[in-house]
């Protein structure tokens, strides 16, 4: 494997076009420029990460065997890494399962209603016994 060639974190980070990208992924080099536009993902998320180190994005999303084995076929060569480099880059995947504190709120809320409701109906079934007793 000596015809594997080796890249400069810097070196990647000049291929950051759609036209010309590259991705880290586990420290190897992909050259992605032909599969922006096939990606399932979408083109997006790529550009997104291109010419940074992608793994934790990759991973992030599960990818299956068959998407590992495209990846094989874009290997250019692996990554020469320096002290100091750039950690991977988390994309933040634009999706719509994203409100989940919103409903929490209203959780809490709806909880506190619940909890002071519960406490008024016990005073006032409190006061009804007093009132009760003194009849
Ligand atoms: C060169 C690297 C990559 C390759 C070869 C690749 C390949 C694929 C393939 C084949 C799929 C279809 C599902 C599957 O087989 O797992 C997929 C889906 C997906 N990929 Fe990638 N991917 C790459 C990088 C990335 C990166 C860096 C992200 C960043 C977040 C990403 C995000 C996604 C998402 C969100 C889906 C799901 C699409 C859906 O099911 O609607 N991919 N990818």
């Amino acid at each position: 494997m000596s015809s594997t060639k080796e890249f400069t974190y810097a070196e990647v980070a000049e291929h950051s076009a759609k036209k010309d990208l590259y991705l880290v992924i586990h420290d190897k080099v992909y050259n992605t420029t032909a599969f922006v536009d096939e990606h399932p993902g979408g083109e997006e998320v790529l550009l997104d990460v291109g010419g940074q180190d992608a793994t934790e994005a990759f991973e992030d999303v599960g990818h299956s065997d068959e998407a590992r084995e495209i990846l094989e076929g874009l290997l250019v060569g692996s990554l020469k890494r320096k002290e100091g480099d750039p950690k991977p880059k988390i994309a933040t995947v634009p999706s719509s399962t994203t409100s989940s504190s919103n409903s929490t709120g209203l959780g809490i809320g709806l909880y506190a209603i619940i909890l002071i409701g519960a406490g008024l109906a016990f005073g006032a079934y409190k006061y009804m016994q007093s009132q009760e007793g003194k009849a």
